[in-house]
């Protein structure tokens, strides 16, 4: 039988105290310790600025200034309440079974856990959203070979290896990778390592390839979740929880589950509030679309959802906007999730149940809520209504090109940068501008916490199997990288597009 409360560790990054490594274990801490540690982080993340930025970052629509639109904080605090409604199901579903699985007396540390992890889930992300990050992915993919020592000097194979690794790594961004380094590196909240944990979705590194369709852990490693830079950090953590590489943590497939559930229904509320779809255009579409996905199965009319079809479940939400003459389209969408949120978090709660080995151990290899089930159908439903008729619609797709165009212009502004040699760079950290004109004046725009976390990384050139280490060339400039992609992932939105107008000496 697994047993997670042998997995639930306090153990930091840096412990200011010298403790004996089994104190960690909630076993011998006891559950009132573990607590009193998981309140720590959580003020820890809410005090973040990295959680404040989430309130001018894209969602789906960037740049927005109606302020009921979902901000990446707003749609946190949403995915913060889902994830805390999956525990408390969890628990209600376990009853006494709790104890076996080494659960007792943890439901409010699992609570908090999952929460703080909803909250963060997307602090890595770049502004202007999935847009931001292929815009910083393209942009070091075309630069990165015009690098000298990307593309020169004498090498050995293992070095010309890692070498061809760590372009591969600076041309994928990715926000949950970056969320990693954020928490590890550039904020050091020094979180236990059980709260980063909860968010470490993809389990890939970075440097490594994607692997086949098929594969084991191929969804797991769908997309990269760490980045070399992170690599100690990382195996410090999967050492402390006792986690398998490439395995995950089993409460992050909480915090996905409740990701998937809140956005769904949040972004088409979104869409209809900015007059993208009507609610009557909208109820025809989902309608339409469960009855496609659910034709394979001849179940589309089957009373699944609290006693109705889905399709009962949208006229009678569509009753309610016909009836209501103020509030029209809230009344819409709070029938729609009064009659969804129970049991799409109830199926996801008992497929963490039924799948709980596999969920212990980290390697269930798809999304909870990823199966057959008439559930699943409900938010594929929603999310490709939204990706056709939302996401695709003239006005989203221009502020994502604006969003694009002021990512790759910001990156082109800061390029000289990235083309100096290692000596001159040196010279600027050091304060010696002289001959670099522009450059000293664009490091000396750098947030300084990111410069100290370059000067950090520069610190640590990587050994080689074969007892050589790294070039140092190769190792700093791929350091320089991290730093500017650190700078334009860490900005807001707005603060994109100001510091591009005032570069580009465009006036608002
Ligand atoms: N504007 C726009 N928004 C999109 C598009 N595709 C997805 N979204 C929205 C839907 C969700 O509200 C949000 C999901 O963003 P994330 O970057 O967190 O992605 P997700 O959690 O699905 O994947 P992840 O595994 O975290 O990379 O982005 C798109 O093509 N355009
Ligand atoms: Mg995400």
């Amino acid at each position: 039988m697994p047993d997670l409360s042998s997995r639930f560790s306090i153990q930091r990054p840096y412990h200011s105290r010298e403790q004996a490594p089994d104190s960690y274990l909630v076993g011998r801490c006891g559950v009132r310790v573990l607590e009193k540690q998981l309140e720590s982080d959580r003020g820890r993340i809410i005090n973040s600025a990295a959680v404040r930025r989430l309130q001018q970052k894209t969602q789906v629509f960037p740049l927005e200034h109606n302020a009921a639109v979902r901000s990446r904080l707003t749609h946190s605090l949403e995915v913060q309440q889902t994830g805390r409604f999956i525990v408390r199901t969890i628990f209600e579903q376990l009853g006494d079974r709790a104890t076996a699985y080494g659960l007792d007396g943890l439901e409010r540390a699992t609570e908090t856990l999952v929460e703080m992890a909803c909250l963060m889930h997307d602090i890595g992300n770049p502004p202007f959203g999935h847009f931001g990050e292929e815009a910083i992915s393209h942009w070091f993919e075309r630069v990165l070979p015009e690098l000298s020592p990307f593309s020169n000097g004498h090498l050995n194979p293992q070095q010309t290896a890692l070498r061809g690794e760590l372009l591969r790594e600076l041309s994928s961004f990715e926000g949950n990778a970056q969320a990693i380094r954020l928490i590890s590196q550039l904020q050091k909240l020094n979180l236990t390592y059980l709260q980063t944990a909860c968010i470490f979705k993809y389990t890939r590194c970075a440097t490594e390839a994607k692997p086949a369709k098929g594969s084991p852990l191929a969804y797991l490693k769908k997309k990269p979740g760490y980045y070399f830079s992170e690599r100690k950090f990382v195996a410090g953590m999967q050492e402390a929880l006792d986690m398998v590489p490439g395995h995950r943590f089993p409460l992050t497939y909480l915090m996905e589950a409740a990701d998937d559930i809140a956005y769904c229904m949040a972004d088409l509320e979104d869409g209809v509030d900015k007059e993208i779809l009507t609610c009557n255009h909208l109820a025809a579409l989902l309608k339409a679309q469960y009855r496609e996905l659910r034709a394979p199965f001849g179940d589309a009319d089957a009373p699944g959802f609290r006693g109705k079809s889905f399709a009962d479940l949208i006229d009678s939400a569509l009753g309610r906007w016909q009836r209501e003459s103020i509030n029209k389209e809230h009344e819409f969408f709070v029938s729609l999730r009064v009659g969804l949120i129970h049991p799409l978090v109830e199926h996801a709660a008992s497929r963490f149940v039924d799948n709980i080995d596999a969920v212990f151990e980290g390697n269930l290899n798809r999304a909870l809520l990823e199966d057959d089930s008439p559930c699943h159908a409900v938010v594929e439903t929603l999310k490709r209504v939204a990706i056709r008729h939302v996401f695709s619609v003239a006005e989203v797709e221009t502020l994502e090109l604006q969003g694009y165009r002021i990512i790759s212009g910001l990156l082109e502004h800061y390029k000289p940068l990235l083309m100096l040699t290692m000596e001159q760079f040196e010279r600027l950290y050091q304060g010696d501008k002289r001959g670099l004109l522009i450059e000293s004046r664009l490091f000396h725009r750098l947030p300084p916490k990111h410069v100290k976390a370059y000067l950090s990384l520069l610190g640590s050139v990587p050994w080689l199997v074969d007892g050589e280490k790294l070039s140092l060339e190769v190792w700093e400039r791929y350091c320089r990288c991290r730093l500017l992609q650190d700078m334009i992932s860490g900005m807001t939105d707005q603060f994109a597009l100001d510091e591009y107008k005032a570069l580009s000496v465009i006036g608002s």
